[in-house]
């Protein structure tokens, strides 16, 4: 067997290209090569890790002929087309500990640079000034840190926070009150953090949920003096809002390590005396740095050479033999969990995985690694197959597991069933003859539904006159429906549809239908 190559496209450590030549894996270290040339050799390589500036695009990993593994040392992968990946069989890894702590440090010293002013007490005493009656700084002890995002690095801020004697209060929806507990914080919610925080500290991925989570509305809810760190990812706070509320006076300060767009040569937020910038520098320490890439070159030298899968951001952990058969079970499993889990809004409880004939032979904690992936995945951008049922955990939400024999219609079956404080919900789906996943019961009422890249859910109750208005709705709309799927529990009783259309719907849409009379949820999926 000839050795698989690997190339480095980013400024790994050293030592990665060490572990690849030990493991035997060719690997060419090329740092920051240009975009181009990129484009030009992609296709002579087997792997490829990168860190955050290689933009792997659609258009590139067309090129990409042979690339079986793109391995991220270091946390997002914003920069990576996953889908792209997944679609054309290339397994995304990240290493989603490695630099948590350096990164927290950075917040910390951020918030220390803010609270002393030290960047531009600096630049002054060396510029000869001396200006000591210019500098008046705030203490940190006896303030109040508000914590948005309290996964692996906020929750690390948070015991360093702890430790500086700050009060620390947490948003994240995510977080169980027993966490909360062990970590000293107190779980508030969002408008509560706004109101009390001194400080506040970002710390979610960037998703449709989180883009500006400081808008300029919730910066308006902030209190007078409030000083804000984003050092998790840029698109969290709306710049222009930021730099409008520091003009005024509103926000006394801000230290940011991530931008809208990044490389940042020009910013909103750049030249204002009370803020402190730094280029992308949360994982830039010789351990976090040494950390990640050693990870990420044994998890794709394992990959490439054994067939072991670690920390895959789009698969889950199998064998070579297990592969053929698992898979469309995999896409059933991770397409339930993603149905339940963009209907979720929070105060996640349980998950139950209930595996039915013949299904239930294969190996189902593969498959359930895939549905908590497919459910967490909507509100933890960068879960993992493999970290996914952990994190759960940690965060308090039960897993059940439980195998049967068949006993209705379908030869295999997986019914999903998620708790939440406020209700049950369960799905249940089977694989067809032609390997695609279908729907087949949605909370007791039996359905039959494939998966569309755009659908729309909807649960109402069983009247006369609901397809028409529905379909008047998206008509006037000029969204066309593909597929109409319909399922009800009785004559009068509860209903649901799932319906497949063409293009993304935008909110009024949904608000249209959810105005119809009888209707109790609309909501846009996308698979
Ligand atoms: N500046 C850097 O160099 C640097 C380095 C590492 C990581 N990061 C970024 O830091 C961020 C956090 O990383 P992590 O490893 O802690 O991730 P994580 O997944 O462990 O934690 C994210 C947390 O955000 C919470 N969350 C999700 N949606 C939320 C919402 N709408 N409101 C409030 N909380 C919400 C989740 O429940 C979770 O606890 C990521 O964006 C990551 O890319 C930046
Ligand atoms: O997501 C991450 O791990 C951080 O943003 C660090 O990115 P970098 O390794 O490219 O600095």
């Amino acid at each position: 067997m000839t050795a698989p190559k690997v190339l480095i496209s980013d400024k790994l450590s050293e030592a990665a290209v060490q572990i690849f030549r030990d493991s035997g894996v060719d690997v060419d270290f090329r740092p920051g090569i240009d975009k181009d040339e990129l484009e030009q050799i992609i296709g002579n390589y087997d792997g490829l890790a990168i860190r955050s500036a290689t933009k792997v695009t659609a258009k590139l990993l067309e090129k990409a002929t042979r690339l079986k593994v793109i391995g991220r040392a270091g946390i997002g992968v914003d920069n990576v087309d996953v889908p792209a990946a997944t679609a054309r069989g290339i397994i995304v890894m990240n290493t989603p500990f490695g630099n948590s702590i350096t990164t927290a440090e950075h917040a910390i010293a951020l918030t220390f640079a803010l609270a002393r002013e030290i960047p531009a007490a600096d630049a002054s005493t060396q510029a000869g000034k001396w200006e000591k009656n210019r500098f008046m700084g705030v203490e940190l002890t006896g303030k109040t840190f508000g914590i948005i995002g309290c996964g692996n690095i906020g929750s690390i801020v948070a015991e360093r926070a702890v430790g500086l004697r700050m009060k620390v209060i947490a948003y994240d929806p995510f977080l169980s009150p027993e966490r909360a507990r062990d970590l000293g914080v107190e779980k508030v919610e969002l408008e509560d953090l706004l109101a009390r925080a001194d400080f506040i500290t970002l710390h979610t991925p960037l998703t449709e949920k989180t883009k500006n989570i400081l808008s300029a509305e919730n910066l308006a809810k902030t209190k007078k003096g409030v000083r804000i760190v984003n050092c998790a990812r840029g698109g969290l706070v709306d710049e222009v809002a930021l730099r409008a509320a520091l003009d005024s006076g509103h926000v006394a300060g801000a230290a940011f390590d991530v931008f809208t767009v990044e490389p940042a040569k020009e910013n909103p937020l750049f030249g204002h005396p009370n803020v402190v910038a730094t280029p992308h520098l949360g994982a830039a320490t010789t351990e976090a740095q040494e950390n990640v890439a050693l990870q990420v070159a044994e998890q794709i030298s394992d990959y490439l050479l054994r067939g072991a899968i670690t920390n895959a951001i789009n698969f889950p952990s199998i064998t070579a033999e297990e592969a053929p058969k698992l898979r469309p079970f995999v896409e059933l499993a991770e397409k339930l969990g993603s149905f339940a889990g963009q209907l979720t809004e929070g105060g996640l409880k349980s998950v139950r995985i209930t595996y039915e004939g013949s299904v239930a032979q294969l190996k189902v904690k593969a498959l359930t690694s895939a549905a908590v992936a497919g459910l967490l995945r909507p509100i933890l951008q960068d879960v993992n197959v493999v970290s996914a049922p952990a994190i759960a955990r940690e965060r308090g939400i039960v897993i059940e597991e439980t195998t049967r024999e068949a006993e209705g219609d379908y030869d295999a079956l997986i019914t999903l069933t998620v708790t939440t404080d406020d209700y049950e919900r369960s799905i249940v789906g089977t694989v067809f003859a032609d390997g695609k996943p279908r729907i087949v019961g949605i909370k007791g009422i039996k359905v039959d539904a494939e998966f569309a890249p755009s659908m729309i859910y909807v649960s109402n109750e069983d009247k006369p006159g609901f397809i028409g208005r529905f379909a008047t709705v998206l008509g006037d709309a000029g969204i066309n429906i593909a597929t109409f799927a319909l399922g009800r529990d009785a004559e009068g009783g509860s209903a649901v549809a799932l319906v497949q259309v063409d293009g993304k719907v935008p909110q009024a849409v949904l608000d249209g239908v959810h105005a119809i009379p009888g209707v109790k949820h609309a909501h846009q999926l996308t698979f």
